[in-house]
């Protein structure tokens, strides 16, 4: 799998926040976006995950290749979480709501309503989705959130074998996963100028002069 990213330019509620764009990730490598809160991270990601159109530029591989992990966990509240992860196996066509149960440490939760897990085991199910689809291309928006430091562990040995199986990741994240392969992207030199018409309160850097 070999992701390239070319010129690409992307906007929130209309505004071009991060423009040109470009970088390369092929099967087994991770690459961390970093940069200010409001520089575009969630934008880009969104992006290239096909949720939202590309401004310009080009993206190699199509959302059909990517699985996406976001703030929100999109569980299903009233089903448990083998019957979360088999819905989910359906979906994406796959046998590997077991495994993701075994990976993410799931089996002593599994027959628990969604909506009765602690909003850590809540993000564990959440990410679980992600080893249920199969997708090549995992797409991480700050996936550790309310995760404490076993459970990060944990899913740090999860895109590691991910990565291990040639499959690859990008994401934001501020907590350092320990991923000793992976590189780091600075969005600032990307940031978009600030465009005629866009609110001050749009900018994240409004007010900043050094
Ligand atoms: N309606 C809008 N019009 C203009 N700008 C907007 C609008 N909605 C959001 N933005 C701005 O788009 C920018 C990009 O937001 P985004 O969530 O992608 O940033 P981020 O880098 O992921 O931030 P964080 O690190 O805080 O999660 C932000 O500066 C935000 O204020």
């Amino acid at each position: 799998m070999d992701l390239t990213v070319t010129n690409l330019a992307c906007a929130r509620g209309g505004v071009t926040v991060l423009e040109r764009v470009s970088f390369g990730l092929s099967g087994g490598a991770a690459l961390i976006l970093r940069g200010p809160n409001g520089i575009g991270k969630t934008t880009l990601l969104r992006t290239v995950a096909g949720l939202q159109p590309a401004v310009a530029g080009e993206i190699s591989m199509p959302p059909e290749a990517v699985a996406y992990a976001a703030h929100a966990d999109g569980l299903k509240a009233t089903l448990t979480v083998a019957e979360n992860l088999a819905f989910w196996a359906a979906i994406y066509g796959t046998d590997r709501a077991p495994h993701a149960i075994q990976r993410m440490n799931l089996a002593a939760l599994a027959d628990r309503q969604a909506q009765n897990l602690s909003a850590g085991q809540k993000r564990r199910l959440g990410l679980a989705r992600l080893l249920v689809t199969g997708r090549p291309l995992w797409v991480l928006d700050e996936p550790t959130v309310s995760l404490d430091a076993a459970s990060v562990a944990l899913f740090a040995e999860a895109v590691r074998a991910h990565l291990a199986e040639g499959g690859a990741a990008l994401m934001a994240t501020h907590i350092d996963l320990g991923l000793a392969e992976a590189e780091v992207l600075d969005l600032a030199p990307y940031r978009a100028e600030t465009p005629a018409g866009a609110e001050p309160a749009d900018d994240p850097f409004a007010g900043v002069t050094a």
